[in-house]
């Protein structure tokens, strides 16, 4: 068995061309079957211009086997294509001759800084949105640092890139950009291998998990295997914002299929081309995983449930709770951000969060998500039963506004919010008869909030709220520009996808984004650094309450009820502590003893991207 130690024993005592050979005959050992090495170095033949064919690769037939052979010492070439290691132009005079780097980069020498600034010159000059997504995917795999050195420190314009909302475009594409593995792909095929498959990935101390099965990958619906692109996105935020290191991050895409009869039809589809499974084979597949993840990570590791059609996202969230650190978040993560911007726009419309009625368009995961937590709050506050608080709240969905005449038919996360009113079928009808003083946009549908509906939330709210949840931009209930424009400069306005700041009537109106990237890697941290071991409501609350402390008076005076994303591992880490802070009080932590300051000890928890000097 050939060891890293034995590699580095022998090109530090013997030098590296006889490391090279003893690799080289380890390899030929492997080839053909296994024969003698001195066979094996007699039939090192040359091919291919007079290149010795030393692992016997070239000259094996097709019908002969291989052995995929690599030396996994980071040095050299090798080292320059290890995206953990890699440091591009910045490796120091020393490190090249140390780590056999000479001659395989040019003579300049970049510091960190210099590359960020080239990188984002680069980024700068691509019109084309996905060109941009492609350039920091390509650096992601290339340099890992410098990617996120660039996502931390640029975070407010590269959010838009490798989030929504170019990602959806990315998922929509993704059978043509795709390059290399980003994360875990489990098909219907590895069913009964799910454990093997877990410990194919190269990491092994995995920290978090985001995984989809792509059925609804942001507002556009079922992408199949193609909504990789989610969970890749999401973790890197989870670094990038959160702190989490990358290789404890692990995207997983479970493929069962798609009912997407365009990807069902393309030829460069490439995830399992059939319709999806459902029923127990479905469920069968997602239980073998949760039992392997948790076999194979243990009790802590967290796994993120993202963009799973709510047909199946609720009953995983509720299957999955009381054994697994799970958390949903489409449901969960959206109720905690959105219910921070309600918090926090109190400072701006006045009253308590009692004295307000919301109406939501769309009563799916984020919509009957959002309305638990903020019924929960208000119950909490007033220390009244949820069933009361949660009459005001009023949701409307593809068939109008849920009233109570409805329950039978309805899905069962729909009926608590089936309430005494007469049908109403149309979303400016129910907008006339509840007369909310907040207005939630999760539809998934673009364009549903018109000039109508805003006019009428305009009429009877001296400053409505409102929020177009729905992403990407093009599935956005209504812009900002709308927004504003149409209550005439009144609206407290923000959304799921961001949207450039707007000029009315001489003043510039600040959109702030209501997404739950501002909750999620906070909150993923807050749990993993007090070893939590199940999520709790009161978790959520926490995260919320943090997050809207965090909205300054100067993000007020232009109209904002979340803080920039500028400052956002800052937000994070006081989040983190929030989180874990009360899943201290709950008894969830298994981490002891406390940290004294759990801010501070979020903060030095956290990933950074500066280069490291190698030895
Ligand atoms: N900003 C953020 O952080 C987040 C945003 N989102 C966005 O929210 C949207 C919805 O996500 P999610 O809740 O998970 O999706 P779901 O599919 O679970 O729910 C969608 C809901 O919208 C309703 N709906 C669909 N079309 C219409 C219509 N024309 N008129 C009225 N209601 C309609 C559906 O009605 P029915 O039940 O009758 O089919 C359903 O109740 C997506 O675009 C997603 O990107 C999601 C999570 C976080
Ligand atoms: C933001 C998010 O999670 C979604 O749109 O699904
Ligand atoms: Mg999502």
């Amino acid at each position: 068995m050939i060891t890293l130690k034995r590699i580095t024993f022998l090109r530090v005592v013997l030098g590296r061309e006889v490391e090279r050979k003893f690799c080289a005959l380890m390899a030929s050992t492997m080839v053909n079957g296994g024969h003698s090495v001195e066979e094996e170095e007699k039939k090192n033949v040359t091919v291919g211009g007079g290149v010795e064919d030393l692992y016997g690769e070239d000259s094996a037939t097709e019908d002969q086997l291989i052995t995929p052979w690599t030396v996994s010492v980071a040095s050299g070439y090798t080292l320059l294509r290890d995206p953990h290691h890699n440091k591009g132009l910045a490796f120091t005079e020393k490190e090249k001759d140390a780590h056999y780097l000479r001659g395989l980069l040019p003579p300049a020498i970049f510091t960190q800084e210099l590359q960020e600034k080239k990188l984002m010159n680069i980024l700068r000059q691509y019109k084309v949105p996905l060109q941009r997504y492609m350039a920091m995917m390509d650096l992601q795999e290339r340099n890992e640092k410098l990617f996120y050195k660039l996502l931390i420190e640029n975070v407010e314009e590269l959010l838009p890139v490798v989030y929504t909302p170019t990602v959806g475009e990315a998922c929509q594409k993704y059978g043509s950009i795709f390059r290399r593995p980003q994360g875990l792909y489990i098909s219907l095929k590895e069913k009964g291998k799910i454990l093997e498959v877990l410990k194919n990935w190269p990491e092994r101390n995995i920290q978090v998990i985001v995984v989809t099965d792509g059925e609804r990958i942001l507002g556009l619906g079922d992408l199949g295997c193609q909504g990789m692109g989610i969970p890749v996105g999401k973790l890197s935020l989870y670094t990038a914002l959160g702190g989490l290191r990358p290789s404890a991050c692990l995207p997983v895409t479970i493929d069962v299929g798609t009912n997407n009869e365009q990807l069902l039809n393309d030829e460069f589809y490439i995830g399992l081309k059939q319709k999806r499974a459902t029923g127990k084979e479905y469920a069968e597949l997602l239980d073998e995983f949760m039992t392997a993840v948790k076999q194979n990570y243990g009790e802590k590791v967290l796994v993120q449930f993202e963009d799973f059609a709510n047909h199946n996202a609720f009953e995983l969230l509720t299957k999955y709770s009381p054994t697994h650190l799970v958390f949903n978040d489409d449901i969960q993560g959206t109720a905690s951000v959105v219910l921070a911007g309600l918090l926090a726009a109190l400072n701006l419309v006045g009253g308590t969060l009692a004295d307000h009625k919301f109406l939501f368009l769309g009563a799916g995961e984020a919509g009957t998500g959002i309305a638990e937590l903020i019924a929960l709050e208000i119950s909490k506050q007033i220390k009244g039963p949820i069933e009361e608080t949660r009459k005001k709240i009023w949701l409307v969905d593809s068939k109008g506004l849920i009233v109570s005449s409805r329950k039978e038919s309805l899905q069962h996360f729909k009926k608590p919010w089936a309430h005494e009113h007469e049908p109403v079928k149309g979303l400016l009808d129910a907008v006339k008869a509840i007369k909310p003083t907040v207005l939630i946009g999760s539809s998934g549908v673009g364009k549903t909030f018109t000039k109508e509906v805003v006019e009428a939330m305009a009429s009877f709210n001296e400053k409505p709220l409102i929020l177009a949840l729905s992403n990407p931009t093009s599935q956005s209930e209504c812009t900002a520009e709308e927004a504003y424009t149409w209550s005439k400069g009144r609206a407290i306005f923000a959304s799921g996808s961001p949207f450039d700041p707007v000029e009315y009537n001489g003043k510039v109106f600040v959109p702030g984004q209501a997404n739950n990237a501002y909750i999620f890697p906070g909150f993923g941290l807050g749990l993993i650094m007090s070893g939590a071991i199940r999520v709790h409501d009161d978790l959520l609350l926490a995260a919320s309450e943090a997050l809207a402390a965090q909205v300054k008076q100067e993000n007020f005076d232009k109209g904002l009820i979340y803080p920039p994303f500028s400052n956002i591992r800052k937000i994070s880490a006081y989040i983190a502590a929030k989180v874990a802070a009360k899943a201290y009080e709950l008894g969830l932590s298994s981490r002891l003893p406390r940290p004294k300051d759990l801010v501070q000890h979020a903060e030095s928890c956290m990933y950074s991207p500066v280069y490291r000097c190698y030895r």
